[in-house]
């Protein structure tokens, strides 16, 4: 497991109405047997563990990548699936935070599914699922799933010796299946902030955290 704890994927997308109409052009050439990306015109070349043209299907980013990754869950890792990139770049298709049951759906949605079922099938231990979303704007940490006014949803980030990382008050909300993730999942999408860019008109402009806990126990030692 250790070679494989951290795992690079680039996913390139394709490009939008308004860049084809300014003339934009794709600059990537694309070396799947290699996993590497080449700069057209240039000698500079990145290679990665996974590569995903513009073509690529949400179901394949996921098949690929995320979905083998799931099963570690229950055997008591941590996994953290992070989407980084520039403004505009796709993170939000891809992890499928801003879900509205209709679009085809990104990482967040698919892994959900992927986890009930593991809760679903497994008649050995007891399952308690809780979820939290946080958004991080301006250095500002906000709760997107407490019912209270914006101000009032402003959380603090303490650190523990024993513990790490703690934020103190953050709502967490006990599931019971995989369509109340996915109401948790929307609710919150809808109080993070949003506005333009020059390189995306639905711009989220901030971070965001969506947290799914996960506490199994086995049946015999209740
Ligand atoms: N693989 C893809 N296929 C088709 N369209 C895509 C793909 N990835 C992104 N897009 C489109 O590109 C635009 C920008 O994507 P998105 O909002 O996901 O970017 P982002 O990285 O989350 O940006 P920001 O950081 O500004 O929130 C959106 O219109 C989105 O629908």
């Amino acid at each position: 497991m250790a070679d494989k704890a951290v795992q690079v994927a680039l996913r390139i997308r394709p490009l939008v109405t308004s860049e084809i109409s300014k003339g934009c052009k794709d600059v990537l050439e694309v070396y799947p047997d290699i996993s590497q990306v080449r700069i057209r015109d240039s000698d500079r070349a990145f290679t990665y563990n996974h590569i995903f043209g513009p073509h690529a299907t949400q179901n394949e980013v996921f098949d690929r990548c995320i979905h083998h990754m799931i099963r570690n869950l229950f055997s008591g890792y941590n996994l953290t699936i992070l989407a980084y990139g520039q403004t505009g770049s796709g993170k939000t298709h891809t992890m499928g935070t801003a879900y509205s049951g209709e679009e085809d759906m990104g990482v967040i949605p698919r892994a959900v599914s992927e986890i009930f079922k593991h809760v679903r099938d497994n008649f050995t231990y007891d399952f308690a699922l809780s979820v939290s979303f946080m958004e991080l704007y301006q250095e500002v940490l906000y709760d997107l799933l407490a019912d209270k006014s914006r101000e009032q949803c402003v959380l603090d980030i303490r650190e523990d010796s024993n513990k790490g990382v703690l934020i103190p008050g953050l709502t967490e909300v006990p599931v019971e299946n995989a369509r109340s993730v996915l109401e948790a999942l929307m609710r919150g999408s809808k109080s993070r902030v949003t506005g333009a860019t020059n390189m995306n008109a639905q711009s989220s402009r901030s971070h965001a955290i969506f947290t799914i806990n996960v506490l199994m126990q086995n049946k015999t030692e209740w």
